[in-house]
């Protein structure tokens, strides 16, 4: 039997997207930490931290099992802008994203059994479109902003506000794609036996 894969995590986003690339994990069961940056803490280091938490904490639980784990969070030069959980939160992210490029940080962690880990780390940079009232008033109507790092989805409607990106798109949605099928690739993680009779 190959190991099973846990997916570290509560976002049903990141869940969507492994399926996208033919990936159904065994299981599913969030870390449940505190995400709070520590005092000074920049974005690359925060989303590298807490991917590793979220791993490591899963993984104590089910040490005979592959737990992949990420973090997304959005960066304005060496502040983090919170996972919006208010209107008024939402609000300031976007009025501050207005006009301007901001990073997308992915701290992405996979821990195999017998203690082995992969870590990778995805930046994709992002433009927004300067924002008039009118388009902020109506998207925080839309509340897609809710649970989002940086009070937005670029996944739904605000894709319109969004001219340009570098990186990956997946990236900024939750999970860098790429990262994940290397980083299983490499550990040797497999979703289905080899045929019966056939070599490994
Ligand atoms: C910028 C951006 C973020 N997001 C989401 C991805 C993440 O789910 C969320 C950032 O919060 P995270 O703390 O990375 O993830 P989470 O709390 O949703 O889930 P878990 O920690 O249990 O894995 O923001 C989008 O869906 N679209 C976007 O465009």
């Amino acid at each position: 039997m190959a190991a099973p894969l846990i997916l570290a995590s509560a976002s049903p986003r990141r869940l969507a997207l492994l399926r996208q690339i033919g990936i159904e994990p065994d299981a599913v069961e969030p870390a449940e930490l505190d995400e709070t940056p520590l005092p000074g803490e920049l974005p690359v280091a925060h989303a590298r931290r807490l991917a590793d938490a979220k791993a490591e904490a899963v993984a104590r639980r089910h040490p005979e099992a592959f737990v992949l784990a990420a973090d997304t969070v959005v960066g304005v030069g060496r502040r983090i802008l919170p996972k919006a959980e208010d209107v008024a939160t939402a609000r300031r992210c976007l009025e501050l994203l207005s006009g301007r490029r901001h990073r997308v940080e992915g701290g992405l962690v996979l821990r195999a059994p017998g203690g082995r880990i992969g870590r990778r780390l995805s930046t994709t940079r992002v433009a927004f479109k300067r924002l008039s009232e009118d388009e902020i008033v109506g998207y925080l109507a839309g509340g897609e902003w809710h649970g989002k790092a940086g009070g937005y989805a670029i996944q739904g409607s605000a894709a319109a506000f969004v001219p340009w990106i570098e990186g990956s798109y997946s990236n900024v949605v939750g999970l860098d794609l790429a990262q994940v099928h290397a980083l299983l690739d490499g550990l040797g993680w497999r979703a289905e036996e080899p045929p019966a009779g056939q070599p490994e």
